[in-house]
């Protein structure tokens, strides 16, 4: 099956010419949504593009560029259109979201107590693969990021991987081609600066060119226009234009 992505936005957490690093994930007539941010309900009107044409939301980790447009997106869904969005969610995480980040502006007395009341939750294990779809599977693998919190990458059907936000993991990356039939990477980047809880370009910059070549770049900054040329055999993915992975 092949699978189209277009990005709803490729910048990092605070950048400003580009959006949230958020995706829709096209397989035939199924559109997934890959993290939902504080500029996804934007970035969506921007592209013209209904709430009710996405079959399904996924999310990695709960940063708000990855999950703080979730309010928005529950609200419109239920008013607008009668209907509560499916949202595929790390076990682990749902506490996280419901308690952490979303339980103060959805809750309503009687009417949305839980996250189950304001999403169709289907929940994901690690190391099980969930057809999302008759054209999507997807695994997710839990990758580091901030210290004691969990954060998920995801595999889909079984040669695509799409890093959430994340430290540098070469043995990963290295075992996902050499063993795992990946064939296409979107990796985040932190183009200046120390990584700390994202991986830099010169970490990256550090793999061999087989994998260099299978991987595009998102997740980041502003002054990603003046890298271009300097990232070795990898490219930069564009928000809003469609990939065929
Ligand atoms: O220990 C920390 C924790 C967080 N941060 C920043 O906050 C941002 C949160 O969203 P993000 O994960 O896309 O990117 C993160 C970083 O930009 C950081 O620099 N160091
Ligand atoms: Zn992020
Ligand atoms: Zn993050």
């Amino acid at each position: 099956m092949t699978l189209r992505l277009q990005m709803l936005g490729t910048g990092g957490a605070f950048a400003k010419k580009y959006f949230n690093n958020n995706g829709l994930l096209y397989a035939e007539d199924y559109t997934l949504l890959i993290d939902c941010g504080i500029t996804a309900p934007l970035a969506l009107h921007t592209l013209g593009k209904p709430l009710d044409e996405i079959d399904a939301i996924l999310i990695t980790h709960i940063h708000g560029d990855h999950v703080g447009g979730l309010e928005e997106f529950a609200f419109r869904m239920k008013y607008g259109f009668g209907k509560k969005p499916v949202l595929y969610i790390a076990d682990k995480l749902v506490r996280p979201l419901w308690e952490n980040t979303l339980k103060g502006g959805l809750s309503q007395d009687g009417i949305i107590d839980s996250l189950d009341d304001a999403f169709e939750v289907r929940l994901l294990t690690e190391g099980q693969i969930e057809r999302v779809s008759p054209g999507l599977s997807v695994e997710i693998i839990q990758t580091p990021h901030i210290p004691g919190r969990a954060s998920y990458s995801l595999y889909f059907n079984g040669e695509i991987f799409y890093s959430a936000d994340k430290t540098f993991q070469p043995e990963l990356l290295t075992r996902l081609v050499r063993e795992r039939n990946c064939r296409k990477i979107l990796h985040e980047v932190q183009l200046t600066g120390p990584g700390e809880v994202h991986t830099t370009l010169q970490e990256l910059l550090s793999l061999p060119p087989e994998i260099q070549t299978k991987i595009l770049l998102m997740h980041y900054g502003d002054e990603m226009e003046s890298f271009i040329g300097k990232t070795g055999e990898m490219d930069f993915l564009r928000q809003h234009e469609i990939y065929t992975l």
